[in-house]
C-alpha cells in the first residue's frame, strides 16, 4: 500500500524532486531526470538509463562514477517520453555519444528509439540497448521480447565501466549486449503492488500460493504454485536459472557468476538472506563460483512482495567490469579515485523549445476550434473512465493505463488551447497536442496517441478548410503510422484492431457520399465493436502478452479507450456541423 502521497499523478515528479535534494552529492536534475553531478568526463560515452518510477533504486538511484551517467525518470510504470530522455542525454553527453540503456517494454523501445533519432539529427550520436533478461517473460527462441528485470544491474554497469575506460560507443555497445547475452533473471511474487492512490492491489495470490515468473509492474505471474518454504524457493529460483544457460556457456561446473538476490519491495532482507543461504550452497553444490553477490532491493515494483534471482555468466572481461568500484546514492562497491575533470556542457539540454506558429488560414483557424473542441471531449471522456481503464489494464497489464491517457490527454487538451489562443491553424493544434500528450504520458499510449494526432494534424494542414476526405486520410494515415511505430498488426489484441477498422469505416462511408458526421458516427459505431471483439483475442503484443490467457474475456484496454474516444468526438462533430 503506498500511503503517503500528495497527487497520484503528480507522485513520479514530487518522488524525484525529493531523491534530487537527498542526493546532491551524486545527482543534479535536469529536465526528465538526472545526470551525475559533477557531469560526464570530457571524451567519454555517456550511459543513459531510464524507464518508469516505482522501480528504486533503478533507474535514478543507479547514477554515480562507476555506474550510469545519467538516468531519465517516466511516470509510475510509463516509460519516459522520448523528450525526456533526449533531455537527460543532452545534458549527460560528454562529446563521445551516448548509449541509452533500458528494459525491454514496448512504451521504453518506442521512446528510447525516438530520442535516439532525435539525438544523432541533434549531432548527439546515440545508439540503444534493451535489457532482456526474465526468462519467464518468454521462451528461450524468442529471446528478444524478454522483459528486463533486476538483470538491467549487472548489463547497465558493465557498459558503464566500459565507457569510462575509454571505449567508443560501438564498443560500449558491444559489451551491453555481450553482458546482456549472459544475464538471465527468474522470480516469484506473494502479493501485488498498490499503485499511489489506488485502493487495492494490482494482483493478488492466495495466502497459501505464490505467482511464479513475476513482473516489475505489478503484473500476475505467469503460473501459481504452492507457497514454498524459504529453501524451496532458492530450489526453483537457482533450478530455474541453471536450466536457463547462455548459448556459449555448456554446463554450471567450473563457471563463475555475479548474482543477484532481489527484493521487489516489501519483503524483509532478512528473509532474503534466508533464501540466499539456500541459493549459494546451491550454486556451490552445481560448481558454480559466486562473485561479489548482491543481496537487497535493486529493481523494485513499490511494494510488491516478490524475491527474484539474477545470474550473470562471467568472462574474465565481465567480472573484471563487475568486480569494478561504483559510488551512486544506492549501490557503491570498491573505491575510486578521484573524479577526472567534467566535460563542458557540451549540448545542454534546452528546457523548452517554443515552436513558432506557423500562419494559418482563417478557415484552418476556424476548424482549430473544432479540433480544440473535439480534444476537451476526449480529455472529459478518459476523466469519466479512468478507473475503469486502469482495472480493464490490470487484468494482464500493469494498470496504469487510466492514468497514463488522463496524463496525455489533459495535456494535449491544455497545449492545444495554448496553440489555438496563439492563431495556429488545424494542423498546428494538432501537432501541439500530439508532442504535449507523448511528453507528459510516456509510456506506449502515449508515443502512439503523440503520432495518431501529429498524423491527422498533417492531412489536415493549416491553410485548407478540412473536408470529409482529409479527415478520413488523417485517420488513415494515423492508423498506418501507428502500425509502423508499434509494429502491431490486427488480430495483435492492441489498439491496433479499433484504429485499422475505425479507418476503413471512415474512409469507406466518406466514399459512399456520407458527410463527415455522419461517416464518424459509422466508424465509431464500428470501433467499439471492434474493441469489445478484441475480448476474445490472445495479446501478442505490449505489457500483456506473457498474460495471454488470462486476458482472455477482458478487452484490450487501449483498443476500448480508442473506441470511447471515437465516440465522444461524434459528439463534437454533430454540435458543430
Ligand atoms: N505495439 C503496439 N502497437 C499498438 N498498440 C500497442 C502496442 N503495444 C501496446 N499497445 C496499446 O497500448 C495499450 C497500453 O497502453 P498503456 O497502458 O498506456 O501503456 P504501457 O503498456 O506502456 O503502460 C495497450 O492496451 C494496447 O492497446
Ligand atoms: O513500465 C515501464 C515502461 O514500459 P511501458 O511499456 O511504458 O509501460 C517502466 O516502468 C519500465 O521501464
Amino acid at each position: 500500500m503506498t500511503r503517503l502521497f500528495n497527487d497520484p499523478a503528480a507522485f513520479a515528479d514530487e518522488a524525484l524532486e525529493g531523491f534530487a535534494a537527498a542526493h546532491r552529492r551524486w545527482v543534479r536534475p535536469v529536465t526528465g531526470g538526472v545526470v551525475r553531478a559533477g557531469g560526464t568526463p570530457g571524451g567519454q560515452v555517456a550511459v543513459v538509463v531510464g524507464g518508469g518510477s516505482g522501480h528504486y533504486p533503478a533507474f535514478s538511484g543507479l547514477v554515480g562514477r562507476g555506474l550510469a551517467h545519467g538516468a531519465a525518470v517516466g511516470n509510475v510504470f510509463a516509460s519516459p517520453s522520448a523528450a525526456q530522455i533526449r533531455s537527460v542525454a543532452r545534458a549527460a553527453h560528454g562529446g563521445a555519444g551516448v548509449l541509452l540503456m533500458y528494459g525491454n517494454y514496448a512504451g521504453d523501445v518506442l521512446h528510447f528509439g525516438q530520442a535516439a533519432e532525435r539525438l544523432t539529427a541533434d549531432g548527439v550520436p546515440a545508439l540503444t540497448y534493451a535489457v532482456t533478461d526474465d526468462v519467464a517473460s518468454a521462451g528461450p527462441g524468442e529471446a528478444g521480447k524478454r522483459r528486463g528485470i533486476a538483470g538491467d544491474l549487472p548489463v547497465f554497469k558493465a557498459a558503464a565501466v566500459a565507457a569510462e575506460r575509454g571505449l567508443p560507443l560501438r564498443e560500449v555497445r558491444d559489451v551491453a549486449a555481450h553482458a546482456g547475452a549472459r544475464t538471465r533473471s527468474f522470480g516469484i511474487a506473494f502479493s501485488g503492488c498498490t499503485l499511489p492512490g489506488a485502493d487495492h492491489p494490482l494482483f493478488t495470490v492466495p495466502a497459501s500460493r505464490m505467482a511464479v515468473g513475476l513482473g516489475i509492474h505489478g503484473e500476475p505471474g505467469i503460473g501459481e504454485a504452492e507457497l514454498p518454504t524459504a529453501d524451496e524457493a532458492a530450489e526453483l529460483l537457482v533450478a530455474t536459472l541453471l536450466k536457463e544457460l547462455p548459448e556459449d556457456v555448456a554446463a554450471p561446473a567450473g563457471q563463475r557468476a555475479a548474482v543477484i538476490l532481489n527484493g521487489l519491495g516489501s519483503v524483509k532482507y532478512e528473509e532474503l538472506f534466508v533464501v540466499y543461504r539456500k541459493v549459494a550452497a546451491l550454486l556451490a553444490e552445481a560448481g558454480v563460483e559466486t562473485v561479489d553477490p548482491e543481496v537487497g532491493e535493486l529493481v523494485t515494483s513499490f511494494d510488491m512482495a516478490g524475491v527474484s534471482l539474477t545470474l550473470t555468466w562471467l568472462d574474465d572481461l565481465l567480472e573484471d567490469l563487475w568486480r569494478a568500484p561504483a559510488d551512486t546514492p544506492a549501490y557503491r562497491k570498491g573505491a575510486l579515485g578521484e573524479p577526472e575533470a567534467s566535460a563542458a556542457p557540451a549540448t545542454p539540454a534546452p528546457d523548452t523549445e517554443d515552436e513558432a506558429i506557423p500562419a494559418a488560414s482563417d478557415a484552418s483557424r476556424r476548424a482549430a476550434g473544432t479540433v480544440l473542441a473535439a480534444l476537451e471531449a476526449l480529455a472529459a471522456t478518459v476523466d469519466t473512465h479512468v478507473d475503469e481503464l486502469g482495472r480493464i489494464d490490470a487484468v494482464a497489464g500493469d494498470g496504469d493505463h487510466g492514468i497514463g491517457m488522463q496524463r496525455g490527454s489533459t495535456a494535449a487538451r491544455e497545449a492545444a488551447r495554448a496553440a489555438r489562443d496563439l492563431g495556429a491553424g488545424a494542423a498546428t493544434v494538432l501537432a501541439h497536442a500530439g508532442d504535449a500528450w507523448a511528453d507528459k504520458a510516456g509510456g506506449t499510449s502515449g508515443a502512439l496517441w503523440g503520432t495518431i494526432l501529429r498524423s491527422v494534424g498533417t492531412a489536415l494542414g493549416d491553410q485548407e478548410a478540412p473536408t470529409a476526405a482529409r479527415v478520413a486520410e488523417g485517420v488513415a494515415g494515423a492508423s498506418a503510422a501507428v502500425q509502423r511505430l508499434g509494429g502491431a498488426e490486427v488480430g495483435d489484441k492492441t489498439m491496433v484492431d479499433v484504429l485499422v477498422p475505425f479507418a476503413a469505416a471512415l474512409t469507406g462511408a466518406v466514399a459512399a457520399g456520407d458527410g463527415l458526421t455522419a461517416a464518424w458516427d459509422r466508424a465509431a459505431t464500428a470501433a467499439a465493436g471492434a474493441a469489445a471483439a478484441t475480448a476474445d483475442l490472445l495479446p501478442r503484443k505490449g505489457r500483456a502478452r506473457p498474460h495471454a490467457e488470462r486476458s482472455l474475456g477482458t478487452p484490450d484496454a487501449g483498443a476500448h479507450s480508442l473506441a470511447l474516444i471515437t465516440r465522444a468526438v461524434h459528439g463534437v462533430l454533430l454540435d458543430h456541423q
